[in-house]
């Protein structure tokens, strides 16, 4: 039976969690095509400011990474915008040129950050505060300058502002009104959320009219309507959004301030829906992530139940916010400003630095204003909700927290239907439900079985506590386990493959009892590492269960494309070598030829299709740029040519690559071999650094020179090259035998320390003999991965034939 094509317009938060919620109710009734203007997978926008203020990676926000398009046979464009929707013949056509028929339409296009049309906005370094480039473009800026100002003190600029302090930026933040966050917060609030940021360094220029950007190519400062102006290096607008309505507008369906939607989220076109930012409900747009939760879930139940008799529909929400800035608490809800006919219950505690306000309308909580003590926000929102009369409810049951000084857990208190995850709308019983019925013991199943915590991640603390009370039991002494999947650690579960024998993926899943029949893409690598590594000569490798980059053998881009790195051993080329380079970057139109910093050339932005005949003109073998195994040795010109140098370092890297490429690790493993202390290969920040001395080789481990900067530790010194190639084989073994998968060797020497790793590989002669062995054993069954590809045309049509279902573009996992 042909299944209903349903196209997504918007790889976003509100658009995707609706595809959630129709594959939770119908796993395979629908087949989904999703066009994303962004070259990404769908990705948590609001952890933007964790990633901004330093808390989180890109890659730590990935909410569905491609494997769960894969696994749903979504047909996925990132990066590629549609630009036409014909709704009569109910077709979409994407900016490269792709077209595809619908039965069912969802406009999911969010919003654009609202510039200020100012003279000079169009300068270099004015942004705004939307994206992961524009991320990425504030980090970047903080590495050259140094003077921020960020327009609007509302909750993103705000939460900018902390980034850019965290960046060691100097902060001004200019506003419009006489109070910070004037849309959330009364002015009682504002003042002492102000003070409160003036601790932590933000400068703050309030009733400021912003007339001009000054500046000739880049901005250099900006003018107010007072005549008086600052400087800045870089300018970040947050003062508002506007939705994503252009391409609905020009496909006919009807646009107010935004797409226009009835209670099901159905636009006036018929099969045309629209959820998230994007959509104007009962003339209101919504711009945070619970209430557009709430329509994705309404829309997907009246597209799985085909009518609407089924479905109580959507009724709109109360919105309520926190700031994501550490150090402040601010919760606003519903209706927060003094009105003539409301009356307000105020606490205002100026020396605690606490403000509590509830906006009272015929004896029902419509608003509340908190700062310096949130608690009670859930209680709050609760009572606002429910409207329930507080004309009989004392005021310390309003404020619990205020009084309850014997009973300090907010949490123990709370009613089951109250809310403890605002944006997912998970309410305390459902939590308390799922723990006890599914048996989850961390917060990571929680937030993967009723998605409480999934989204700004604020009431992680309240569902840990909550966890702990239903339980019994101190969570934080909990070992985490592999994922979500099992509550087994990596420990148990490499345990329990070798006493069992167990001996393929879906084996481990199903032995082990996973709660999900398919593993998940943290378990499924993790499994697949641990399987090679116990029985390294029988295994054969699960291609399905590795992330995307190894399974293709080469480092998906931004744009979709992917780098094509050859081996060049111990960074050593040659003209034969090079020639074959530059006609491959001929032949196919390489538009980037980069040096890499491991000493080798890439060549980037090659296409998928075309990757096995690059690499079939190369004849070269892979670099293994992409995989979790050994990267580069680096070396220094040494004794040859180097005036300085006391050793060998190039043909002792070269023989260090030479033996160690392809093998299997928990991470990427980078070495460096230098001649002598002055260490120009920088063997002092490398997973196994080496550095030449008089008449021996100091070797160093642990070393990391990416995000986690950390120099190596002396591991040890000895005098030839054979005792550094078995030390190597014994620290390598080591790492990879105890190290959980994803564990850098700098990560796992700081949690076992490096007198233990010492301990095994040169006290017990014994196992340092059987480790040595074993690394033999594993690096037996090495081929490069290239000439097997390029030799085998089931391997090619597999790999790289244009798929139908395929995830067209973006990086990495
Ligand atoms: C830094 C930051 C912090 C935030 N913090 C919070 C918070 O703490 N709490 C909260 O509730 N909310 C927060 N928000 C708001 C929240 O992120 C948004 O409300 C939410 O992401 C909106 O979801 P959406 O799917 O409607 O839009 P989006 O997530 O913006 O997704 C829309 C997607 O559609 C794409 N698109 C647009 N047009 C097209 C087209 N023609 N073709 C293909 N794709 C298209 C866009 O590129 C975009 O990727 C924050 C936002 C930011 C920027
Ligand atoms: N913690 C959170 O919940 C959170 C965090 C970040 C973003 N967001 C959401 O992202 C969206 C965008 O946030 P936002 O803060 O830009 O929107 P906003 O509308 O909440 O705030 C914009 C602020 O800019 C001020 N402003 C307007 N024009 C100005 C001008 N010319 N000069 C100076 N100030 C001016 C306004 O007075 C207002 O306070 C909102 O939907 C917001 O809810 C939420
Ligand atoms: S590390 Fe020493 S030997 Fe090697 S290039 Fe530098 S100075 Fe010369
Ligand atoms: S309150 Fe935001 S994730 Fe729970």
């Amino acid at each position: 039976m042909n299944k209903e094509k349903v196209v997504l317009i918007g790889n976003g938060m509100a658009g995707i969690r609706t595809l959630e919620e129709i594959i939770k109710r119908e796993p395979s009734r629908f087949q989904f095509t999703v066009f994303g203007a962004e070259p990404h997978p769908n990705y948590n926008r609001i952890l933007l400011s964790s990633v901004l203020q330093g808390d989180a990676s890109v890659s730590d926000i990935v909410l569905n990474d491609y494997d769960w398009y894969e696994r749903n046979q979504i047909e996925l464009f990132t990066g590629d915008a549609v630009v036409r929707v014909d709704c009569r013949k109910k077709e979409v056509w994407s900016a490269s040129g792709i077209k595809r028929t619908y039965d069912r339409l969802i406009f999911a296009t969010g919003s654009d950050p609202f510039m200020l049309p100012l003279p000079g906005a169009e300068k270099e370094g004015v942004i705004a505060f939307r994206n992961i480039a524009d991320c990425e473009s504030m980090i970047n800026a903080a590495k050259s300058y140094q003077k921020a100002v960020v327009i609007g003190a509302g909750l993103l600029g705000l939460e900018a502002a902390r980034g850019l302090l965290n960046l060691k930026m100097d902060v001004d933040v200019i506003h419009i009104a006489d109070h910070l966050m004037d849309r959330q917060l009364d002015s009682d609030a504002g003042k002492m959320l102000k003070a409160e940021l003036e601790q932590q360094g933000m400068q703050f220029h309030l009733n400021k009219k912003t007339v001009k950007i000054n500046g000739h190519k880049r901005v250099k400062g900006i003018s107010f309507s007072d005549q008086t102006s600052i400087k800045a290096d870089l300018v970040v607008m947050a003062v508002g959004i506007r939705p994503n309505v252009q391409l609905a507008k020009q496909s006919g369906l009807k646009v107010n301030q935004a797409i226009v939607v009835n209670d099901y989220m159905e636009t006036s076109e018929e099969d045309v829906y629209a959820v998230g930012e994007c959509a104007e409900h009962r003339g209101i747009v919504y711009g945070l992530v619970a209430p557009l939760y709430e329509q994705g879930k309404v829309l997907a139940e009246h597209i799985c139940t085909n009518t609407s008799n089924e479905v109580s529909g959507y009724k709109g929400s109360i919105v309520s916010t926190k700031l994501k800035v550490s150090g402040v608490n601010v919760f606003s809800a519903g209706a927060f400003r003094d009105q003539d006919e409301t009356k307000s219950i105020r606490i205002h505690d100026e020396f605690a630095g606490v403000y509590k306000k509830l906006v009272v309308k015929n004896n029902q909580v419509v608003g509340a204003v908190l700062f310096g003590d949130t608690n009670d926000a859930n209680r709050i929102l609760s009572l606002i909700r429910s409207g329930e009369d507080i004309s009989a409810i004392s005021k310390a049951a309003l404020f619990p927290s205020e009084t309850n000084d014997s009973s300090p857990s907010v949490v123990a208190t709370m009613a089951d239907e109250e809310t403890i995850c605002g944006c997912n709308g998970v309410s305390k019983g459902e939590i308390v439900c799922a723990i006890k019925e599914q048996g989850l013991s961390t917060v990571a199943e929680i937030r993967q079985c009723t998605n409480a915590s999934r989204s700004c991640g604020g009431c992680k603390p309240e569902v840990a506590e909550l966890l702990a009370l239903t339980t019994g039991t101190d969570i934080m002494a909990k070992p985490e386990p592999l994922c979500g999947c099992t509550e087994l650690t990596h420990e148990a579960v490499v345990a329990s493959i070798r006493e069992m024998g167990l001996s393929y993926v879906r084996e481990v899943i199903s032995v082990l009892g996973w709660k999900s029949e398919e593993g998940c893409s943290k378990c499924r690598p993790a499994l697949n590492y641990y399987l090679g590594l116990i029985s390294p000569l029988d295994y054969t490798d699960d291609a399905h269960s590795r992330f995307v980059n190894e399974r293709v053998h080469a480092n998906i881009q931004k744009d979709g494309t992917f780098s094509v790195v050859p081996r060049m051993y111990g960074g050593v080329t040659n003209p034969e070598q090079l020639r074959k380079i530059a006609d491959v970057a001929e032949k196919y139109n390489v538009p980037l030829l980069k040096v890499t910093g491991g000493q080798r050339i890439d060549l980037l932005g090659v296409e998928k299709e075309k990757l096995p005949n690059v690499w079939r003109d190369l004849g070269m073998r892979s670099g293994y740029a992409y995989g979790k195994t050994l990267r580069t040795v680096k070396t220094c010109v040494g004794e040859d040519f180097c005036r300085f140098g006391t050793q060998d370092s190039i043909s002792l890297g070269i023989e260090i690559e030479k033996k160690y490429e392809g093998l299997n690790t928990p991470h990427k493993v980078k070495m460096a071999v230098s001649a002598c202390p002055r260490n120009c290969a920088e063997s002092g920040i490398k997973d196994v650094g080496i550095v030449g001395v008089e008449g021996a080789w100091e070797i160093y481990v642990g070393g990391n020179g990416g995000v986690d900067l950390r120099s190596a530790e002396l591991l040890c010194k000895v005098e030839t090259n054979e005792e550094v190639m078995e030390t190597i084989s014994a620290f390598l073994q080591y790492y990879r035998e105890q190290a959980t998968y994803l564990e850098r060797t700098s990560h796992w020497i700081e949690r076992v320390g490096l007198e233990s790793i010492k301990k095994v590989i040169f006290d017990d002669s014994i196992e340092r003999a059987a480790l040595i062995e074993r690394m033999e054993m594993a690096l037996s069954r090495h081929k490069d991965p290239w000439t097997e590809i390029v030799e085998s045309e089931e391997k090619q049509n597999q790999l790289f034939e244009k798929k139908k279902i395929a995830v067209k573009q973006g990086g990495g996992m």
